[in-house]
This record gives C-alpha cells, structure tokens and sequence, in this order.
C-alpha cells in the first residue's frame, strides 16, 4: 500500500511503432486519424487524463520519430505532464523496452498502453494504477469473452483456409480478453523485459505474459468496451462511432 502523501511517481508508455499490417494500406497505424485526429494523440490524451500519470513516453515509428515530435510539440496536455519521444523497435516487445530505457529513475509505476487503444477512459486507467499503488506487482484490465474459444491445431502456412481440427473448448468463464494500459511495479517489468531479451526471447504478445513467466502474480482489474484495439478497418468505424456518441453526450 503506497503513502498517499507521497503517492508513487507514474508513468506511461506507449508504444506506437506498429506498421498496422491488419488495418491496410497507409500511413502507420498510430497516426490514422480517428475524426481528424491521429489515434496516437487521443491515446496521449488518455493517459495524461489520469492526475497520476506524470511522464509519458511515445515509442514511434522510426522513420516518423521526428515527424511525431512536433505533433506532440503542439499538443496542449495538462502542467503535470511531460512528454517524450523514442524510436521503436520491430517487435512491440522491443518497442516497449525502449521506452522502458527513457524513463527517469524516480518512477516507480508504469502503465504500457496501445497507441491502438485510444479511446480508453480514464477510469480504467485509475483502476489499474491504483491496484498496482495497492501492492500488485502487474495488473491488466480485462474483460469477459462473449464468444465460445476453439483452441486448434493451427492451419499449415500457406494454407490459411484449411479446416483446422478442435483440440479443445476451454471453459469461457475462466477466460478474459485483455487490454491496455496495463501496469507494473517498476522494476518487476525492467527485470521481465531484460529477462526476455537475455534469453533472446520474443513470443509473449503483452507485457503482462512476460511477468507471469517470470513467475511473478499478475491480477486482472475490469476493462472496458470502449477500450478496444483497433487492428481491423471495422475497428475504425467503431472508434469514430465512440467519439461522436461522447461529442453528442458531453462536448468531448
Ligand atoms: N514494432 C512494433 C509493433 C507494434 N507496436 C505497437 O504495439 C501496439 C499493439 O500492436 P498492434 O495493434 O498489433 O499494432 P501493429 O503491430 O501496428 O498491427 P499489425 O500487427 O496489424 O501490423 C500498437 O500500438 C503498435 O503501434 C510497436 O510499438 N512496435
Ligand atoms: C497487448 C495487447 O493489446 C493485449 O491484448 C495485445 O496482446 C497486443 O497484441 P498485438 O498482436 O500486438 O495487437
């Protein structure tokens, strides 16, 4: 449990140097806008909507680094909150530890959140800082699946429309589908990012699985649905939908 005189130094990565392959043909996923405004900015916004988050990082693409240096020049964000740039890597892992190396000593919390998950609210980000302030080493927030889960015997390459044999169905109240931001104690991701790299390891698809496999306890937190990741052009769609519904609700 944290001294809530001295509430722990946070801050928030965001790695935003995904090509976004799935999303198709243009510019590099963070910088798509969503009703005029490049995804990165709203997620930016996001973060630096919680009164705790002090520093954040951008992890960008590389050759946009510059480019996305004076988008944020320009941004107007709350006194509190300093903002950095970093290139990025070829893995989201990769990205992740290099803003993780941008990071001041003092912080002791930090979130890792999705430039693809822009439209989350800040009481989820709240929720999660203060699980990690109340003593949970990594927290993710995460949501019930409403679809029913086949684990398969993958398809061949090559042969992506294969039938694909069930192994097995696991039981879906057991299952979460995660998101971001996703918090840590400090050094418990240093030491799980360093781990991986060490070992020359890359398969964990968030920062969270490193943690687990470092054997360390991971919680889940509630997420929520407007927290999303967007990966397909459908997902667009929805995430202008969200922003209008909230412009129609409360001017946002
Ligand atoms: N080398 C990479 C790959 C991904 N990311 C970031 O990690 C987040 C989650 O990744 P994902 O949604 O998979 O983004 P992309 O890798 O861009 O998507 P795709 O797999 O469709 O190319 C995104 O904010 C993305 O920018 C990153 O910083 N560096
Ligand atoms: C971190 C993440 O958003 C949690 O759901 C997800 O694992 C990222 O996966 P992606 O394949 O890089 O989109």
């Amino acid at each position: 449990m944290s001294d809530v005189s001295h509430p722990p130094r946070t801050a928030a990565v965001i790695p935003a140097a995904g090509r976004g392959v799935r999303l198709g043909p243009g510019a590099p996923k963070a910088l798509r806008t969503l009703n005029g405004t490049p995804m990165l900015i709203h997620a930016v916004r996001a973060m630096a909507a919680s009164r705790a988050v002090t520093l954040v990082v951008v992890v960008a693409p590389p050759d946009d680094a510059p480019g996305v240096k004076t988008l944020l020049t320009d941004l107007a964000l709350p006194d509190r909150t300093d903002i950095a740039v970093v290139p990025g890597g070829e893995t989201r892992q990769e990205s992740v530890r290099l803003g993780l190396e941008a990071i001041p000593d003092d912080i002791e919390i930090v979130l890792v959140h999705d430039a693809a998950r822009p439209l989350v609210p800040v009481d989820t980000v709240d929720a999660v800082i203060e699980a990690v302030r109340d003593g949970a080493p990594a927290v993710v927030p995460a949501l019930p699946l409403t679809d029913t889960v086949k684990e398969v015997e993958p398809a061949p390459p090559g042969h992506p429309t294969d039938p694909e044999p069930v192994v097995a169905t696991p039981e879906r109240a057991r299952l979460r589908a995660v998101q971001t931001p996703q918090g840590f104690d400090r050094d418990t991701l240093v030491n799980a990012h360093r781990t991986m790299a060490a070992a020359g390891g890359d398969g964990a698809t968030d920062c969270a699985g490193m943690v687990e496999r470092l054997g360390a306890p991971v919680v889940v937190v509630p997420g929520h649905e407007e927290a999303f990741k967007v990966t397909r052009p459908l997902d667009l769609v929805l995430a202008e939908a969200v922003l209008a519904r909230r412009r129609a609700n409360d001017g946002f």
